[in-house]
């Protein structure tokens, strides 16, 4: 037996959780380190637990001696009314992704916003970030608007299929950040948008397996334009495989993938994980076709 001191026991709350591949790469890591640590899917359904009941599930979680959970689509919104406390950018993003549990209280994390930063530190090192246009402002997209806006982009064009939706990112994340520009376009007018941006993000499930497709014209892509892609399954999306043929440094999905895994990591253990070999762990992932 071990006491919450000296182990981890860590799940990832949400619906469709199982093929996750966020609980093996922790463990993985973990095991280099030589600590002890079990991550466990959550999933809601499975468990007959409302969304709206994640508050339910985190007390649970407590007292069965989890330490830490992820949290995951649809309650990432939800799950702020549970916590005692919160970094300051999971407040002001309002989605928490990574709770703390100590000392029977729940701390919340957003590191989909720090592993998207990371993301972009690590794989698209140097590139200039004055003009962006991001495709995409639902969950993942949120949390990248973000990190775009803290890491100094000082001008965020964001379109989505839900016109709505763009506007109310565009309008929220203005008030966040407002020395920066951040304005909601059509994506009909896509091409005069990407027309003079040093980058573009990728934030809609176009590309999937189960939506494959290009989400804009390869004509719109050109050399100097960077092009990052949330989507990582699969990994080398047409997006990425299109814009690499043609000069564009790309950042694939699986870099924000693992970024959010190894932000929790380190918050959950205090440990800095060797953020390479988690990559290389998610990669071997990937093709096995997990
Ligand atoms: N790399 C990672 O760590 C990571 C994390 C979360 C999600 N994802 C991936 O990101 C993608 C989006 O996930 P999500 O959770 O943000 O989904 P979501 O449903 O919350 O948001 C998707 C958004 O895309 C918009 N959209 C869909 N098709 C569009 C189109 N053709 N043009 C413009 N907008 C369109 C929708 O209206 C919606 O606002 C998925 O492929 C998911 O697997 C990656
Ligand atoms: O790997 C997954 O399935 C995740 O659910 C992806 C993303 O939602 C993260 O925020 C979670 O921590 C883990």
């Amino acid at each position: 037996m071990s006491t919450t001191h000296e182990s981890h026991l860590v799940g990832l709350i949400g619906q469709g959780v199982l093929p996750s591949l966020t609980p093996a790469l922790h463990e993985r890591e973990a095991d280099q380190h030589r600590i002890r640590y079990l991550y466990r899917p959550l999933d809601l359904d499975i468990m007959s637990y409302e969304p709206t009941q994640v508050g339910s599930l985190l007390r649970a979680a407590a007292e069965f001696g989890y330490t830490a959970v992820n949290v995951t689509h649809p309650c990432k919104q939800l799950v702020m009314d549970a916590l005692d406390e919160a970094s300051d950018d999971t407040q002001r993003l309002g989605a928490a992704n990574t709770v703390l549990i100590r000392d029977g209280k729940f701390i919340g994390h957003n590191t989909d916003f720090s592993g998207f930063s990371s993301a972009l530190a690590t794989g698209l090192p140097g590139v200039a970030v004055d003009r962006v246009v991001q495709l995409g402002a639902g969950g993942a997209g949120s949390a990248v608007s973000y990190a775009l806006l803290a890491a100094g982009v000082s001008s965020l064009s964001i379109a989505d299929l839900d016109v709505a939706r763009a506007e109310e990112r565009a309008a929220s994340l203005s008030a966040l950040f407002p020395d920066a520009s951040v304005t909601a376009f059509d994506r009909g007018d896509i091409g005069a948008a990407l027309g003079n941006a040093d980058g573009f993000v990728h934030a809609t499930p176009v590309g999937m397996h189960s939506h494959p497709g290009m989400p804009v014209e390869a004509s719109l892509l050109r050399p100097d334009l960077w092009v990052a892609d949330v989507v990582y399954r699969p990994l080398e999306t047409e997006l990425v495989r299109t814009a690499r043929d043609l000069g564009c440094r790309v950042l694939d999905g699986g870099y924000m993938a693992v970024g959010q895994a190894a932000d929790a990591f380190t918050l959950i253990t205090g440990i800095s994980p060797d953020r390479d070999r988690m990559r290389r762990h998610f990669l071997e992932l990937i093709a096995e076709g997990r």
